[in-house]
Order: structure tokens, then C-alpha cells, then sequence
């Protein structure tokens, strides 16, 4: 489905989350469109390879080279020109004439009959094609090798100049989002910054009367605010610059205050609580004042009230964008469960990344898992391996919305489709891990 960013996204029955994730995508699309935020040389910056984790790269990195720049041994073996051998003898005698060592290359000539020294990563010498391996040769004397002519193979063991990149062409495509071998391959090629997208402005507010901030007191029937502690980690996990609006009461008033001051300084605006049906009321009629916000009752557990939309810039933002604005269902395990699903991916979207939807695999469910059809599951579960060694996973304990421990001693989600029943022990069922390896 899609809509422009103008009409209200006004949806009563239950939505399926890839119908979710769509309009969400659709939405996001129209806003880049609309504010040019990925072309905007104002959202660009260049940064230090070594700052550039975790960033997305808004411009191709051109390779300035040929990686490699020239033929080079991939062996510790004797290079030598493989078309002036005599095949037909069953040993192959050769003499050696010198030697390459990494970084410094031999530059005579190598006749019939001879060979060069070589070590791995030196340059190949000119003429020369192929490199035995050392393993596969024996000293005939101090200044011959012999090999098999059967170990022989033709234009083996050299890597090629420019077979990795070519000068010119793209080394990293825009919208990588940069891991480790992203900086190790633009450092390869001598470039010491890249052009990447700014960090996008996060706000985040938590709204509930009965929130208290760390370090005050407990009065009867309040709790602790921990969903933006949640979304802290969350959003620092993808290296954002976040605007903590703190905790908002529950009235009109404060809240209408406080979505304008949020949406004047943020990209995006990400609540939690009042979603649910008794509380949308009133915060639907701020949100038909502020911008284009729809409540949405999404067919999945946890996460099932949410409101998603624009607001509409405030007079005097600059530049004068729409803010996107995500209001989270309250309840802390859900809080999490829909970053996870559609805000990360827009997120990263929005910021020009090519890369948004995490990877998924499957393990065998250790035992059996309650689920109805119609509506996608994410429980909480801990990936394990079997005697064996297949990857299994056991779900962690209780599955309540509200039960935050569940995910801290989670490491992945198990993610029950749509039309899913119950799962069966050893059942293969998909994964989401928490932590990527790199
Ligand atoms: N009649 C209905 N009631 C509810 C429905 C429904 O469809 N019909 N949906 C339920 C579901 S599912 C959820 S989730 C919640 C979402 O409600 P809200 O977004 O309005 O959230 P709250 O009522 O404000 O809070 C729910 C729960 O979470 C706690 N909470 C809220 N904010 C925080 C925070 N920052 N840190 C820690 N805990 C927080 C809050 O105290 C509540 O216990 O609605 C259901 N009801
Ligand atoms: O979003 Mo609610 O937490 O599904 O239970």
C-alpha cells in the first residue's frame, strides 16, 4: 500500500506488519523525495576513517588504484615464464637468478630455463606467469629447484593487478552502512576521509503520568520511565545524535508543547506510551493539529497499537522539513520489538542506507510454542546449538509485553509469521539475532 505523506493514514482493522513496513517505506520514500534529504549537500559530511563506524557513505568511494597495483605472488614460491617450459619431460629443472621479497621487486630478466625467488605479496617479474609452490619443489643444489611436471599449473599462484578493484570504478557503493572492512578497504586505497551522511537528530520522549525519572522517588502506582533508556541504546547502536525530550505528562497541553519543540529540532521523533485506544483519542486530535499522524492497530505481539506519520514543520525550523514521527505502544517489551521491525529500517532509510532490513535464520525450536494464526509473533529466546550440532532455541521465560527481562536475557527473536500455528519441538522456526559478529 502507499499514500502521499498529505493524506492522513486513517486504518481501523488490523494491519499485517509487511503492509506496516511497506507504507512505512512508501512514506519515508515520499520524505527523501519531498526534502531532498539524501541529496542535500547540507546532509553530507566528511568524516576520519577513523570515525566513519557505523556511518552510511553518501558518495561512491572511487578507487584511486588498481588494487592491486601490480601482478603479484600469491605463494612463497619461484615465478617463472610457465609458456618457455619443456613439458614434455617428466621433472622440471630450473635455475634460480634472484629474488622478490615483498616490497622489493626484482628487475632483471628471466630466460628459459631460470626462475626467481619469489615471496607472497612481490611483485611478479616481468614476463614471468606462474609460481610454484615452495612445498612443491625440491634443491636440486644451492642455485636449482626441481618439480613434478604434473604439479604444474599455468598462470597459478599470482593474483592479478587490479583483479580486486580497478582505478576509477567503485570501491564502496553509496549507501554502505560502514563496518570495519569498509575502513580497512578505503585505507588499502590510501583515502583518509569519507563523504558520509550527517547523523540524523533523534528525538525521543516517553509520555505517562505515572513515569518518574532515575533518581526520584517511587510514589504509590508510578514506575521507573526505562523505555528511553531502551531507545538510547537502540538508537546509539546506530550511532544517531539523540534529543532526549525526557518524560511528557499526560495532558494536551504538555504534549502538543512538547511535540513542537521536539519536531523543531529533530529529523525524527520517536514517544512511547498513549497509543492505546482509551489514550489516542486526545493525542489524535494534537496530532491532526501538528501533521498527518495515523493510528494503527498492526496485526502482531508485542507492538500492536502504534501511530505513525509526519508532522509538519514549525514555523521558523531550519531547513523546513517534516519531522517523521513513530509513537511506540508503551509497554517496554514492545517498545523494542517495534524499533526492531519498522523504525530501524526507516531510520536507516531515511539516512540514504541501502541496507535496512537485518538479516534472518532459523534454528529448531527446543520446545513446542504456543501461536495463533493471524498475526506475526516476535518472542524472546536464547540461540543455542544441540548435541548434534544443530542451532536450536528456547524461548526466555515469560513472553509479556511488559517483561523487559525477557529480552535482556534474550539474544535473538523468534519471528512467527502471520499465518503461523502453534510450533511443534524441533520445528524449524526464524531468527533474528540481537548482535552482529562485525
Ligand atoms: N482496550 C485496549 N487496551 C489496550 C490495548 C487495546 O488494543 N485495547 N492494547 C494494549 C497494548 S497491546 C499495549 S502495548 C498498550 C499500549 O498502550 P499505550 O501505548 O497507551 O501505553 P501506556 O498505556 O502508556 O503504557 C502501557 C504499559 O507500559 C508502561 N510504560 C509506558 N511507558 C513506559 C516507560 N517509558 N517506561 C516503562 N514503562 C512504561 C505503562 O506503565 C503501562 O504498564 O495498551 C494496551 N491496552
Ligand atoms: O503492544 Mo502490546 O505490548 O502488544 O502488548
Amino acid at each position: 500500500m502507499s499514500h502521499s505523506p498529505n493524506q492522513p493514514i486513517l486504518l481501523t482493522s488490523s494491519l499485517h506488519v509487511d503492509d506496516a513496513r511497506k507504507a512505512i517505506a512508501a512514506l519515508v520514500d515520499d520524505l527523501i523525495q519531498e526534502s531532498s534529504a539524501i541529496n542535500d549537500p547540507a546532509d553530507i559530511e566528511a568524516v576520519a576513517l577513523d570515525k566513519a563506524i557505523d556511518r552510511i557513505l553518501a558518495v561512491d568511494l572511487l578507487s584511486p588504484i588498481d588494487v592491486p597495483a601490480a601482478d603479484n605472488s600469491a605463494m612463497d614460491g619461484f615465478a617463472f615464464d610457465g609458456k618457455c617450459l619443456d613439458t614434455t619431460s617428466p621433472t622440471i629443472s630450473l635455475r634460480i637468478v634472484g629474488t622478490a621479497f615483498a616490497g622489493k621487486p626484482y628487475d632483471g630478466i628471466i630466460g628459459s630455463g631460470e626462475c626467481l625467488k619469489i615471496m607472497t605479496g612481490a611483485v611478479m617479474p616481468a614476463g614471468c606467469d606462474t609460481v610454484i609452490p615452495q612445498e612443491f619443489t625440491t634443491a636440486k643444489d644451492e642455485f636449482t629447484i626441481e618439480f613434478k611436471q604434473d604439479q604444474l599449473k599455468l598462470g597459478e599462484n599470482r593474483r592479478l593487478r587490479g583483479e580486486d578493484l580497478q582505478k576509477g570504478k567503485p570501491a564502496i557503493a553509496t549507501g554502505r552502512l560502514l563496518r570495519p572492512s569498509d575502513l580497512g578497504l578505503a585505507a588499502s586505497l590510501g583515502i583518509p576521509t569519507l563523504q558520509v551522511k550527517r547523523k540524523l537528530k533523534v528525538a525521543i520522549l516517553s509520555s505517562g503520568d505515572e513515569l518518574r525519572s532515575l533518581g526520584q522517588a517511587l510514589d504509590a502506582g508510578s514506575i521507573y520511565d526505562s523505555n528511553r533508556y531502551s531507545l538510547t541504546g537502540l538508537l546509539n547502536r546506530l550511532n544517531l545524535e539523540i534529543i532526549d525530550c525526557g518524560i511528557v505528562r499526560d495532558d494536551p497541553a504538555s504534549l502538543k508543547q512538547a511535540f513542537i519543540e521536539a519536531s523543531n529540532k529533530a529529523d525524527v521523533l520517536i514517544s512511547s506510551g498513549g497509543v492505546s485506544v482509551g489514550e489516542a483519542d486526545f493525542t489524535k486530535q494534537i496530532m491532526q493539529e501538528l501533521g498527518d499522524v495515523g493510528f494503527w492497530k498492526i496485526a502482531m505481539r508485542p507492538g500492536r497499537p502504534m501511530a505513525f506519520g509526519v508532522l509538519k514543520p514549525v514555523a521558523g525550523k531550519s531547513p523546513a522539513r517534516k519531522t517523521l514521527f513513530f509513537g511506540l505502544p508503551g509497554n517496554p517489551v514492545a517498545v523494542m520489538v517495534t524499533f526492531y521491525q519498522f523504525v530501524r529500517a526507516a531510520l536507516l532509510q531515511l539516512n540514504g542506507s541501502n541496507q535496512t532490513q537485518p538479516p534472518l535464520t532459523q534454528a529448531m525450536a527446543e520446545a513446542p510454542i504456543r501461536k495463533k494464526p493471524g498475526r506475526t509473533e516476535f518472542q524472546r529466546a536464547i540461540l543455542g546449538r544441540s548435541a548434534d550440532g544443530k542451532p536450536t532455541v528456547r524461548l526466555t521465560g515469560s513472553q509479556g509485553a511488559g517483561i523487559l527481562r525477557s529480552m535482556s536475557e534474550a539474544n535473538c527473536f523468534v519471528i512467527l509469521g502471520h499465518e503461523q500455528g502453534n510450533v511443534a519441538a524441533g520445528d524449524w522456526v526464524d531468527i533474528a539475532l540481537f548482535d552482529g559478529l562485525l
